[in-house]
């Protein structure tokens, strides 16, 4: 049997007004949604799995290997906020540069894989662009092409849509569901909005007062009458 995309056993993390509880396991090549309230929890689970919150105690396991003492940089994890997410000085280029270096040492291969990221997400000739020169949209897009060349199996989504406008949610929307058929990664993705959930995820991690309190697909999620937090997030009755 593969091993699942991300399992988290036990996660306990402790702050000064809140205990947060996390066990779960998502199989690989999902696009889960994760959800809840504000406070419930969701932004914490990120930095969990991200490394940036090491937990007090259970264990994080991507793709089956103990991430304890892996720093951030060091997992196999692309995270994408939703906002300043490109260094404003440096061009578009050189920003999905850094995915493939840190210390932007790019070959012609590395060049071809940049340009070949920005055509993908619909941004060919952009290079040259500086970051406050775009769209909202189109620096979440230059965000995305950075994770496409970092070819991470895992790719967390902190509320990517949350600073653009309707049209602009829908064509991510789109991209997003299309990039994720085609490289067969696993996407997490944190939303506030059901019609996210509706229209892109195949799962959802639904959370409320730090824990997990649904893990279901799409269409059971969907039925659920059981649970407040849900019903209100879905709008029901
Ligand atoms: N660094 C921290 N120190 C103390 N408490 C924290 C810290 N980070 C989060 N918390 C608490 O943990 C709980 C969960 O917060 P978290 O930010 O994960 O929620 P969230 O679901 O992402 O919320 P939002 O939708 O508003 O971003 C909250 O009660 C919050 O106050």
């Amino acid at each position: 049997m593969s091993a699942a995309a991300l399992t988290l056993e036990g996660v306990e993390v402790r702050f000064d007004t809140a205990t947060l509880r996390f066990d779960c396991t998502v199989p690989a090549g999902r696009l889960v949604a994760v959800a809840g309230a504000s406070g419930s929890g969701k932004s914490t689970l990120f930095n969990v799995v991200a490394g940036f919150e090491p937990p007090e105690l259970g264990e994080v396991r991507i793709l089956g290997e103990d991430m304890a003492g892996r720093l951030p940089a060091e997992r196999p994890v692309s995270v994408i906020f939703q906002e300043n997410n490109l260094f404003a000085h440096l061009d578009v280029a050189t920003n999905v540069g850094l995915g493939i270096s840190p210390s932007l040492r790019l070959g012609s291969s590395d060049r071809r894989a940049i340009d070949e990221a920005l055509a993908r997400v619909g941004l060919a000739g952009f290079g040259k662009r500086l970051p406050p020169t775009l769209s909202g949209g189109e620096r979440q897009r230059v965000a995305l092409a950075r994770a496409l060349v970092r070819h991470r199996p895992l790719l967390l989504l902190d509320e990517p849509f949350a600073a653009l406008d309707p049209g602009m949610r829908a064509e991510m929307r789109d991209l997003i569901g299309q990039l994720h058929r085609e490289e067969g990664n696993t996407i997490l993705m944190i939303t506030h909005h059901a019609d996210d959930v509706k229209l892109l995820a195949d799962s959802v991690i639904f959370l409320h007062q730090g824990r997990i309190v649904a893990h279901d697909d799409i269409a059971r999620f969907l039925e659920r009458r059981d649970l407040a937090a849900i019903n209100r997030f879905l709008g029901n009755d």
